[in-house]
């Protein structure tokens, strides 16, 4: 999410280990309360990723220090359901043109990926979509860089790579002392590959997801209806989506910088920039150069078979895939687009649209590759494992955020509920830990994860 800056940085969280002054370093800190004298945002800044004041979760020190000191175990596996076909629920398509169904990553067929055959943890970015499950993937990466100690590339303040900029090498907060490399960069930001490559070391692994273009557009509409210029007016429409695509050039000046996810925002998060040009080879070229550039880019539609293809990639165990659904919208699973609107959504994110053909085509060509009959079988132990470690962890099914415990709360836009989980009481403290770690809303655990690695809270704002 988006916020303003003073409005993200004036009032700061509760976050675990937030016991350490408000400022240190010359930094004004997330976790400090930002006075009088705070300098105005830079330009930069104006749009950044976070939480607002009255959501901001408040963990007790104690549970700070829980979190900070208790090693998450995560270890329950199991197995069940089929493999099932390529489905869509956005109509019929037309044929896809097989993508090459080749590993075309960065790392070179002779280099072997930290991950995969080394036995070590693997060097990951992962270029974090809007609305498109991401930071459920998000979690499952977060919780195996804690596992394994890896160091992080986090943004040098908040949650993201001062999106909506392209990504540069400089957003990067540097390491800490005596660290070296970057194992895991897993914020949001918008890519440029050849400034994470100055980054992350060269056998870093490149993941993203994609989602269906009709269930994203309404997420993504849903959530940031007061916070991006071209939805904005539709804040307090009865039927805000209709209405915009009704007439979307009404509403969408490409030329504001803070539109970016309001036309085909996923191929704006993949550094694609749509204009007005539909047709031609050239976006058949940009989609290639994309496939050459992740080795797995995962469907949300198919979650499940994307993880496991990504395990084989990152050398994982099966129990390190155990995930819950984060960041869902109140009623968005009932919330199928008519097909008028859906036509709509498409013709809208024509870009978007085929970015995620091309890629599902990738997805289902490799899932070939991988045996079907060995996808399959492992599916059905991954859903076992699933069904546990909810039976394990949870309270019941993702609730509302007046239901939810503050700390693990997901941060909540006006114009949307954004479901959380509650842990089963009662858990022993190991499974506490771990099971806390699955359910923890992303800017909690980024924030977490920060102050773990550099012992003081994440800036709010460019401060040094
Ligand atoms: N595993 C899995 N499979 C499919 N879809 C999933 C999954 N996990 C999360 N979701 C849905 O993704 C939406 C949240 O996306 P993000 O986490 O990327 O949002 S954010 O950009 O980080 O705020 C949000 O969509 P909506 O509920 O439609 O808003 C989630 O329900």
């Amino acid at each position: 999410m988006w916020l303003l800056a003073g409005a993200a940085a004036g009032a700061g969280p509760r976050l675990p280990g937030n016991s350490v002054p408000s400022s240190c370093c010359g930094r004004r800190l997330i976790g400090g309360r930002l006075g009088r004298d705070t300098p105005p945002p830079q330009r930069q800044c104006s749009l950044v990723r976070g939480p607002g004041p009255a959501q901001w979760p408040r963990a007790s020190a104690s549970k700070a220090q829980g979190l900070l000191l208790q090693e998450p175990i995560l270890d329950q596996a199991t197995m069940v359901p089929a493999l099932g076909g390529p489905p869509s629920s956005e109509g019929p398509s037309p044929a896809p043109s097989p993508p090459p169904c080749r590993e075309v990553g960065r790392t070179s067929p002779t280099q072997t990926p930290r991950g995969t055959r080394s036995g070590l943890a693997p060097n990951v970015v992962f270029v974090k979509t809007h609305k498109t499950g991401s930071s459920t993937l998000q979690n499952i990466l977060f919780r195996l860089g804690e596992r394994r100690n890896l160091t992080l590339a986090f943004p040098r303040y908040t949650y993201q790579f001062a999106y909506p900029q392209r990504f540069a090498a400089a957003f990067v907060e540097p390491l800490p002392p005596g660290a070296a490399p970057y194992n895991l960069l897993l914020s949001h930001l918008r890519l440029a590959a050849g400034e994470l490559r100055r980054v992350m070391p060269p056998d870093s692994l490149y993941l993203t997801i994609l989602r269906d273009p009709v269930r994203t557009f309404p997420s993504v509409f849903a959530y940031y209806r007061s916070t991006v210029p071209a939805f904005r007016p539709l804040a307090s429409h009865p039927r805000p989506l209709a209405a915009f695509l009704q007439a979307p050039a009404r509403y969408y000046d490409p030329a504001d910088a803070g539109n970016g996810l309001a036309r085909n925002p996923m191929a704006f998060d993949l550094g694609l920039e749509a204009g007005g040009e539909e047709g031609g080879s050239r976006w058949d070229r940009e989609l290639e150069r994309l496939n050459r550039t992740f080795h797995l880019v995962l469907i949300a539609e198919h979650f499940d078979e994307s993880l496991l293809l990504a395990r084989e990639l990152l050398g994982l165990r099966l129990e390190e895939l155990a995930y819950v659904r984060l960041n869902a919208r109140r009623g968005a699973a009932d919330e199928a687009p008519a097909p008028g609107l859906a036509r709509r959504i498409r013709a809208w994110n024509w870009l978007d649209v085929r970015l995620y053909r091309y890629f599902r085509a990738v997805l289902w060509r490799r899932v070939e590759g991988y045996g079907y009959t060995r996808m399959k079988g492992e599916l059905e132990a991954l859903r076992a494992l699933l069904r546990e470690t909810r039976a394990t962890c949870l309270a019941g099914e993702a609730v509302g955020p007046e239901d939810t415990a503050d700390e693990l709360r997901p941060w909540q836009p006006d114009t949307a509920a954004i479901l959380g989980y509650n842990l089963r009481p009662g858990l022993p403290p190991a499974q506490h830990a771990s099971c806390y770690r699955l359910v923890l809303p992303e800017l909690q655990y980024h924030a977490h994860l920060y102050y773990r690695q550099y012992g003081r809270e994440m800036c709010a704002l460019p401060c040094d």
